[in-house]
């Protein structure tokens, strides 16, 4: 499935991001957030997992497309098209990563923390990012005050949200989506519970 970068905000109101310690886990995991309404998943590089996972995902399920995560390095990026991310996501950006970035020509949502950060961004033509961390950043106050002066970005909150909070975020009229762990948590990718996590994926498809 190919996506568009502001397309990205529009997959899934919450986006769960998982990193991944075996690649076999990766196709039940996808398959159950599938079951439990969820339109993608974003898998972090964070792990030597991580690629061999975007591969599974990429080539055995359907109705999900799959991210890569904390992409932080030139490189990575090249190396998540090649199994088949349809969209890459940072923690943050240097311009040797933007670079990188627009070069391998997939949509990304690269982090930002600051006001300035944000308008770097938009200088080169991007409207759709991530915020993050968001709770340590300043959270849903923070990106309501964006909105002011800076209308035309939309934002993914990413850090510390969780069912407690992500309906504040959602509810920003400049928030398409959050990003969090909370729908992967370890307890359950350890005991292979697919039931538990497609129960988690129920309730966060259903927060907007
Ligand atoms: O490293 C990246 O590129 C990321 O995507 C960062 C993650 O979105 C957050 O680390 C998730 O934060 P928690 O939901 O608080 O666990």
């Amino acid at each position: 499935m190919d996506v568009k970068a502001a397309e990205v905000l529009e997959l899934s109101p919450v986006v769960p991001v998982v990193a991944l310690d075996d690649a076999e886990q990766a196709v039940d995991l996808a398959r159950a957030l599938v079951r439990g309404g969820i339109g993608t998943i974003e898998v972090t590089l964070r792990t030597p997992a991580g690629l061999p996972a975007i591969e599974r995902i990429a080539a055995e399920v359907e109705d999900i497309v799959v991210g890569a995560g904390t992409i932080t390095e030139p490189g990575q990026a090249a190396r998540a098209a090649g199994a088949g991310a349809g969209y890459l996501v940072t923690p943050g950006g240097t311009d040797r990563l933007l670079d990188d970035l627009d070069e391998v020509g997939l949509p990304y949502l690269a982090g930002i923390s600051t006001v300035s950060e944000a308008m770097r961004l938009a200088e080169r033509g991007v409207s759709a990012m991530k915020f993050f961390p968001a709770e340590a950043s300043g959270g849903v106050p923070y990106l309501q005050s964006l909105s002011g002066p800076l209308p035309g970005l939309r934002f993914c909150p990413t850090g510390g949200i969780g069912p407690d909070n992500a309906r504040d975020y959602l509810a920003l009229s400049n928030v398409g989506c959050v990003g969090g762990s909370w729908i992967t948590p370890k307890r359950l990718l350890a005991a292979g519970d697919w039931g538990g996590v497609e129960a988690l994926a129920r309730e966060a498809a259903a927060l907007r």
